[in-house]
């Protein structure tokens, strides 16, 4: 972007209160995709010095949980983490917080080292842990956007996402530098197991197979029940849950 413009972007931010030019970036994608709701539940990963925060906060008016590695000055009526977004024991504080969330928001980037390619790949990776972090807590039909610096993981990282939404689509915005390769990544629709890990529900064995698991059924998706009986009306707890099946262990009867 040339000087004058950025300059442009930068001081619209100030006069209107905003930490960062990025708030246009998530204005303006809000505006063409409707990522965020009245009254919706952000998590926002990678959310320093706040930009999107403070939009994030604006649109919904719920609660907005903001991550990253730096301090997040206060933002009223948004909590903030400070740390790794890679790392389980800052997702578990995520996951504390909140149970199923309407949007995940990642803006995160890698500190530049010049290195394209080496800059590319840890893009990707922080891509990846958000996509992981975003289809643990969105609620189904949530919504997801990711920023990625381009390059040739970019495709492979696309039809990732496009497993998880039903509409997926990619946007540089206009207060994006013109010569950056950073890009919007959208996913729409979270496309989810109505299980989750961890869970624990009542459920009726409809049938044992030959592997002697039993097989219930939530909406299209099954769920193989260890040692359980034809009919049986259990208790189980949900270990695992693998594209569309589930695996799980009948609690005491
Ligand atoms: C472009 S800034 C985000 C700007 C923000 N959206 C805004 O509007 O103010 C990218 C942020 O990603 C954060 N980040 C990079 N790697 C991270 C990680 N592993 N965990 C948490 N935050 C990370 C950086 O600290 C940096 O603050």
């Amino acid at each position: 972007m040339p000087a004058k413009k950025r300059d442009f972007f930068y001081n619209k931010a100030k006069q209107m209160g905003y930490r960062s030019r990025a708030s246009f970036k998530l204005q303006y994608i809000n505006e063409r995709y409707e990522i965020i709701k009245e009254g919706d539940t952000v998590v926002d990963l990678g959310a320093a010095p706040g930009g999107w925060l403070q939009v994030a906060k604006e649109i919904s008016g719920g609660t907005v949980i903001g991550v990253d590695l730096q301090k997040i000055e206060p933002i009223e009526g948004v909590t903030t983490i400070k740390g790794d977004m890679t790392a389980p024991a800052t997702q578990e504080k995520i996951f504390a917080l909140v149970d199923r969330v309407d949007a995940v928001i990642c803006d995160a980037a890698p500190n530049v080292s010049g290195n394209w390619a080496l800059d590319h790949g840890r893009s990707i990776d922080l891509g990846k842990v958000a996509l992981d972090v975003a289809a643990k807590l969105l609620s189904p039909g949530g919504n997801f956007v990711v920023k990625i610096f381009q390059g040739d993981m970019y495709d492979m990282y696309l039809n990732l996402v496009r497993k998880n939404f039903a509409f997926v689509t990619s946007y540089k915005s206009e207060a994006s530098r013109k010569q950056s390769a950073e890009i919007y990544v959208i996913g729409k629709g979270f496309l989810t197991a109505p299980v989750k890990k961890g869970q624990v529900m009542e459920v009726v064995i409809e049938d044992v197979g030959k592997s002697g698991d039993g097989i219930a059924r939530v909406e299209d998706f099954v769920i193989f029940v260890k040692d359980a009986r034809k009919g049986q009306k259990a208790k189980i707890k949900i270990d695992d849950v693998k594209e569309k099946f589930a695996f799980a262990k009948v609690l005491s009867e």
